[in-house]
Formats: structure tokens, C-alpha cells, sequence
């Protein structure tokens, strides 16, 4: 029986339920395959973050990365529960303004954010911009000075820490493609340019380690980082950080197999530790902020599919295939990573066999669970991935030129659609034919 289905998940009928909705009647009534969040837990991962920091006392802010999930819903959920947002396109930024986010509480990240997106961010009054490189400071300045415009600015450093996660999702290793190193003296000249520029506001300083951590060592050593950071910064420059921003990451439960601490935890080890270190270094204590985002929306997301063929062959693990697959959730093919899965109209049954649950794509890597533990299917049964609502919908695909998704908002027992599912009309939307 799969451990992350609990008592309140399953209704009289037995059935898989999401927020008090059967998941056969969204199947049936949205179709499959079919993304669902259940709002309330996204409400609630928000409020268990805030009530930490209200307990330690600390200056917060609770930023929710939403390259997790973007679409005017979650911006609205956000906004509702007194959230901040971060921002890494000028496609999130559009989105999140015309969800009605306000701007001031918008942070714009990116290793290569365009003019463009610089020139967007500084119209909208965006809260920060968080500088990535020296490219960056050079084109914000001349962004600046032709706007006659100023802009709050956070640094992002590398605090020099290998996150023990896949290593596609490590950011915080020297060799990272994103932020100043902080060894070899760039952030250092990073801050200088900075605190040089009129126009610029220095508000804090940055660094994220990566995604799906489960350590609280790495989230301590970079918290330690940024405050010798800090401390460094205040006696050579006599400046003094205002927040200390430490990313997101933090690690959610995705199989039987993954133990993580409570999202909330992580927070409190981080927060400890800067309380100590700032105490140690004489340093005033800088409001702390965090950038979740798979541990907002991750646990409240579950993708129904439809089953549809299976193949079997003596001696080799058997082919059961859904209807949807990699162009909704590349993190199986992209990370190695690892889901779990109930039918829905009997998520408590016994496991009877184990299967390789694979998609529809024309890919032998569409694999969603290999080795799947499930009781058996029939062509027509509703299978459920559970903790699907990070980076699947937002890094879909139209591979194979499928259509992508829809998307159900579901709380207090009522279900609305907040992403259409497209349509092959939308799929050629901007196609034009070739005329010779
Ligand atoms: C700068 C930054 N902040 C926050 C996040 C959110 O990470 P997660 O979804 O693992 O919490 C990311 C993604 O890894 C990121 O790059
Ligand atoms: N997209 C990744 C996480 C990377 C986050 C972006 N910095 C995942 O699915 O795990």
C-alpha cells in the first residue's frame, strides 16, 4: 500500500479523493491525462514556513519560486496567502502581473536575463532584481540610466556548497553556472560596482543550492557561508545586509523510500544558524528569506492518466502504458526521478504485480515508474502519480505534438479548471505554411 495515501485521501466510495473530490469523477469530467492540485495543501506548506519564522521571531519573507508551477492561479493563491514570488522569464513576470501580483513583491532571477526582460522588469517596478553576473550589473546600470529609473538589487553568490542531489539540480558548487564565486574575490567586485552605482540599491545577499535536498547540513553550511559573507562585507566595505536570502531546495517526500524532514524544519535549522552566526560576528540580524518551491506545490499535485495497452513478455518486466507520459513530466527521462503511483478507484488495494508505467511518447526512455508496484490494471482504470506539482506541468512539453494538459484547482470539495487543456488547434496556432 503506498505510504503517501492516507486515511482523508480516500472517500466512502474507496475511491483516491483531492480535496474531497472522487479523482474518477475529475477524470471522467476534465478527461485524462490531467493535472490536480489540492489548494489547501498549498495553503498550508505556505503557512507552515510563515509560523516558523513567526516563532523564532526573525524578518521573513516566504518567496515562492514559481518556475515550479507559473499560471494566474498560483500567482492568486500566493498573493491570497500574503506571499512574495520569484521570477526567472519575462514570460513568469507577464503571467504573474496579469494574475494581479504586485510587482513589489516580484524577484527577478535568471543567469541570462535579455534587455528586454531587464527593461521589463524595471517598467513593472519589480521588488529585486537579483544579479546573476557582470554582464548583468553592466546592462541593469545602462537599463537604468536611460530610464532615469533606480531598482533594489540582491547579489547572487555561490557559497562553494555540492548539495547531495542529482546533479543537474546542484547550484550552489563552485562550478555553477549561476551567481559570483565567492572565493576568488568576484562577489566582492560584484558588491563594488554595486554599491558604486547610484541607481542601484544593494538590498541583500543571495545564494541557492539546489532542488530536492534532503541534507540540512547544506542549508546550514550556506546559511554559515552567507554570514561570514556578511561579516567580510561589513568590515571591508562597511556595509551591511539588510537580508540574507537563502533559496529553496528543500526536499519532498516523492516514494516510500524518501524520509525527508518537514519542509518547515529546514527553515528552522537555517534560521538558527543565522541567529548564531550573526550573534558570533556582531552582526544586526537580517530579515531571512526563503525561495520554495517544490515543497509549496509539489505534494498537492497529482497527474491522472488513463490506462491504455500493455505488453507482456515471460522472463521481462511487463509495459503498462498511460496516456499521457514525458510531454507532462520530463523529470522521470530528465533526472532519474522517482514517483509513485495508486489506481484511483481502489488506492488501498494490495499490490499484486510490478510494472514499467510508461507514456505514449515515441521514446524507449518515456518511462514515468519503472518497476511500479501496483495491483492489476485493465485498459480504462484511472492511475494517479502523487506529488506531481513541481516542474511537471511548468516544464511540459508538445512532444510528439500532443496537446498539453488541463489544469484543476481543487478546495473544500470544489473543482475549477485553471489551465485549458490545449487543443490541436492550439498546436498550430503559430504555424505558418511555407509559400514559395
Ligand atoms: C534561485 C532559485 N530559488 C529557488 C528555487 C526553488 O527550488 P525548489 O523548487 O527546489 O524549492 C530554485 C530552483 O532550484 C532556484 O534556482
Ligand atoms: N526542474 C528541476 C529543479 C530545478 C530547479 C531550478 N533551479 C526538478 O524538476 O527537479
Amino acid at each position: 500500500m503506498n505510504g503517501l495515501i492516507k486515511a482523508s485521501d480516500v472517500n466512502q466510495a474507496g475511491h483516491l479523493q483531492i480535496a474531497g473530490v472522487d479523482a474518477l469523477e475529475l477524470a471522467a469530467k476534465y478527461q485524462t491525462p490531467l493535472q490536480v492540485f489540492d489548494v489547501g495543501k498549498i495553503r498550508q506548506a505556505i503557512r507552515a514556513f510563515k509560523r516558523v519564522f513567526e516563532e523564532e521571531g526573525v524578518d521573513y519573507e516566504v518567496s515562492y519560486a514559481s518556475k515550479a508551477f507559473s499560471c494566474l492561479a498560483i500567482y492568486q493563491v500566493i498573493n491570497e496567502e500574503g506571499g512574495h514570488t520569484d521570477v526567472v522569464s519575462g514570460g513568469e513576470l507577464w503571467t504573474a502581473m496579469k494574475a494581479g501580483f504586485p510587482m513589489d513583491k516580484v524577484s527577478f532571477h535568471g543567469n541570462n536575463k535579455s534587455r528586454a526582460e531587464l527593461e521589463m522588469a524595471v517598467d513593472q517596478g519589480v521588488g529585486v532584481i537579483i544579479l546573476d553576473n557582470f554582464h548583468e550589473i553592466d546592462l541593469l546600470s545602462q537599463i537604468l540610466e536611460e530610464k532615469d529609473a533606480s531598482s533594489k538589487v540582491m547579489l547572487r553568490v555561490t557559497p562553494g556548497i555540492s548539495a547531495h542531489t542529482n546533479e543537474y539540480i546542484q547550484t550552489g558548487q563552485v562550478d555553477s553556472k549561476f551567481g559570483f564565486d565567492m572565493e576568488s574575490g568576484q562577489a566582492d567586485r560584484a558588491l563594488e560596482l554595486v554599491l558604486a552605482n547610484p541607481r542601484m540599491k544593494m538590498a541583500g545577499i543571495h545564494a541557492h543550492i539546489g532542488s530536492q535536498i534532503f541534507d540540512v547540513r547544506g542549508f546550514v553550511g550556506c546559511a554559515d557561508k552567507l554570514c561570514q559573507l556578511a561579516s567580510a562585507w561589513k568590515e571591508k566595505y562597511g556595509y551591511e545586509t539588510d537580508i540574507l536570502n537563502v533559496g529553496g531546495g528543500f526536499g519532498i517526500h516523492y516514494t516510500d523510500q524518501d524520509q525527508p524532514l518537514p519542509a518547515e524544519e529546514f527553515v528552522r535549522a537555517i534560521v538558527k544558524e543565522v541567529k548564531s552566526k550573526c550573534q558570533e560576528n556582531n552582526l544586526k540580524l537580517p530579515a531571512i528569506w526563503i525561495e520554495p518551491g517544490r515543497s509549496i506545490v509539489g505534494p498537492a499535485g497529482f497527474s491522472l492518466y488513463t490506462v491504455g495497452s500493455r505488453k507482456d513478455l515471460p522472463g521481462y518486466p511487463s509495459y503498462v502504458a498511460l496516456d499521457g507520459g514525458m510531454g507532462d513530466n520530463i523529470r522521470p527521462a530528465l533526472y532519474q526521478a522517482e514517483y509513485s503511483a495508486v489506481v484511483a478507484d481502489r488506492p488501498q488495494a494490495e499490490d499484486e504485480e510490478r510494472v514499467n508505467l510508461v507514456g505514449k511518447y515515441c521514446e524507449s526512455g518515456d518511462i514515468l515508474i519503472k518497476s511500479c508496484p501496483l495491483p492489476k490494471t485493465e485498459p480504462g482504470d484511472v492511475v494517479a502519480l502523487l506529488s506531481t506539482g513541481a516542474y511537471g506541468y511548468s516544464m511540459a512539453s508538445n512532444y510528439n505534438r500532443n496537446p498539453r494538459p488541463a489544469v484543476v484547482f481543487a478546495e473544500d470539495g470544489v473543482d475549477q479548471l485553471v489551465i485549458k487543456r490545449e487543443s490541436y488547434d492550439d498546436l498550430i496556432a503559430n504555424d505558418l505554411k511555407y509559400q514559395k
